[in-house]
């Protein structure tokens, strides 16, 4: 096993059928290599394929070309060593927190002993801060004690890889911190390979080790890789008041932009820069005014 090279995407292709029935490459030539126990954010537009990925290392989404290597083996389905936390938990609503997450766990470790599963599972909800609620159904938790229990069902299996797909997309900005700090947590314990899909610059800096910035499809591949050089454990004020970490988002936001600029040149050619019309709000643009509108 080459720790340097834990997880291998080489020459990844992922053809979907369009609506007349021809094949579209929405995934090209992908190539990425993560190291053991790196944390590494993708983040592109809307519909690039970032999920389309993400499932691919996961094994539930076929590949149509390429291949991916996890831990010197490559993937050939679905298996235990890489789990998912996707932006809606799914929880099954007759079962507690503690069934939930059980549930994998007996699934993955049929020939551990009663007491070693009561171990495992007791560590994952209390890892995400559920110890004091781990028997309550879904129905009395709330959205964020709910993505909690998803996490811990991912963690009780102890993945060598943990994918995110948009995992905090649902919850509000408080609890999406919290959340953003229960996984930092959990990994600054446990150094699980972790793959985080998000559409936020501030949680792909904060959080990884690497960004990956997708350009857009079809064809979409590797466009640009950034480093984030902050020690861990991440201290978030610290971060937020570092000239670093906003040079870091600049350079994610001007990616987004100028991707954005060459959808609209391909919409619309020689239509001269190719810039769009100065009327029109650019992503970062729109997004400043996101932010505005928290305050
Ligand atoms: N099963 C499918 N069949 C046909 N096309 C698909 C299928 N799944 C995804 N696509 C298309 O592939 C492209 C990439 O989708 P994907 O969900 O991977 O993008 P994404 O970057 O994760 O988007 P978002 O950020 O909005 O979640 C989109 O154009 C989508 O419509």
């Amino acid at each position: 096993m080459n720790a340097d090279r834990f997880l291998e995407i080489s020459n990844l292709v992922k053809a979907y059928p369009n609506p007349f029935g021809a094949e579209v490459k929405v995934v090209d030539g992908f190539n990425l290599t993560v190291r053991q126990g790196e944390f590494i954010s993708v983040i592109g537009h809307s519909g690039c394929g970032k999920s389309t990925v993400l499932t691919m290392i996961a094994g539930l989404n076929p590949i149509s070309d390429g291949g991916i290597i996890v831990d010197g083996r490559e993937i050939s389905g679905p298996a235990p060593d890489r789990s998912v936390v996707f932006q809606a938990p799914c929880l099954l609503p007759w079962l507690t927190a503690w069934g939930n997450v059980m549930l994998g766990v007996k699934e993955v470790y049929p020939h551990a002993t009663k007491q070693q599963k009561k171990d495992i599972v007791a560590y994952a909800l209390s890892a995400v801060g559920l110890a004091e609620s781990m028997h309550k159904y879904p129905r009395e938790m709330s959205g964020g004690m709910q993505q909690r229990v998803g996490i811990a069902r991912a963690i009780a299996l102890k993945p060598k890889i943990l994918l995110l797909d948009e995992p905090f997309g649902r919850l509000d900005s408080l609890t999406r911190m919290e959340l953003q700090d229960v996984i930092l947590g959990i990994l600054d314990r446990d150094q699980i390979t972790t793959m985080l899909i998000t559409h936020d610059v501030d949680e792909a800096v904060y959080m990884s080790d690497r960004v990956c910035m997708m350009t857009n499809g079809p064809g979409a591949h590797v466009g640009e890789l950034m480093e984030i050089d902050f020690p861990r454990p991440r201290d978030r004020d610290a971060m937020m008041t570092d000239d670093r970490f906003f040079a870091y988002r600049e350079r994610l936001l001007r990616f987004l932009d100028e991707c954005e600029h060459a959808k609209k040149a391909k919409v619309k050619p020689g239509s001269g820069s190719g810039h769009p019309p100065a009327a029109k709000p650019t992503f970062r643009q729109r997004m400043t005014g996101a932010i505005a509108a928290l305050f």
